[in-house]
């Protein structure tokens, strides 16, 4: 615990820089299975908004566990304090005036509202994956579904370790029957989403 610290204010604020670029900063959080489709959407929504002339940025779990968490494993412990230290950087992109995106399991609910409180109003966006861990296993992209079936990785999510639903996200995107919406179309109702909540606009 540090002692003795003041906070140093800065002459240009958040204010400033989100007339700068024309849009609110916000953090639109995707949780789910791996295996969901969140780097996927992560990586449809951030093209569509360049196509807006909005900037964003993504923070992938899989990513960020290259560098800023490089030191964390998947022990219970260690994802939260995976979380945390994502939910600190989005909060400060977020600061920046930018649409930060952060793509991570995030498995405890606990932790998600832990990095929703952080965040001023209601500029915390939570986005589920809700899709069965049917879809997730056979879609399996990287093989780690099997090699945790055959016990080679433990404590792997939503297998033999949990991940807790959200209760009250702003969007839920899901399969309808059977089918999963396209990658654009859910990031067209993100997009509309932060559209209505004035999000992609600062005149
Ligand atoms: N045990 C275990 N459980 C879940 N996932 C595992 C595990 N081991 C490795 N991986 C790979 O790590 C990616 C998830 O990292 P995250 O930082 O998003 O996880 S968490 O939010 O801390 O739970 C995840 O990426 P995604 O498939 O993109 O979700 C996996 O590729
Ligand atoms: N909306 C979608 N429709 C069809 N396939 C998808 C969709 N989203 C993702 N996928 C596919 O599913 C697999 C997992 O997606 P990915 O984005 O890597 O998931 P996650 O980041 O949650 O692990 C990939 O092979 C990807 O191409």
């Amino acid at each position: 615990m540090s002692t003795n610290i003041f906070w140093q204010e800065s002459p240009i604020g958040k204010t400033e820089r989100q007339k700068l670029l024309n849009q609110k900063g916000c953090v639109v959080w995707i949780t789910g299975l791996s295996g969901s489709g969140k780097s996927t959407l992560a990586c449809s929504l951030s093209r569509e908004l360049y196509t807006r002339g909005k900037l964003s940025y993504i923070l992938d779990g899989d990513n960020l566990r290259h560098g800023l968490n490089k030191d964390l494993g998947f022990k219970a412990e260690d994802r939260v304090e995976n979380i945390r230290r994502v939910g600190e950087v989005a909060k400060l992109f977020a600061d920046a005036g930018l649409i930060c995106i952060a793509s991570l399991i995030s498995p405890y609910r606990k932790d998600r509202d832990a990095c929703r409180e952080m965040m001023q109003g209601s500029s915390f966006i939570e986005v589920y994956m809700n899709m069965s861990l049917q879809l997730c296993e056979a879609r399996d992209p990287k093989g780690l579904y099997k090699l945790a079936r055959a016990g080679k990785i433990k404590g792997f999510t939503g297998i033999d370790d949990p991940y807790e639903s959200p209760l009250n996200c702003e969007i839920e995107l899901k399969e309808k029957e059977g089918e999963c919406p396209s990658p654009v179309a859910m990031a067209e109702e993100v997009i509309a989403y932060l559209e209505d909540k004035g999000f992609l606009q600062n005149q």
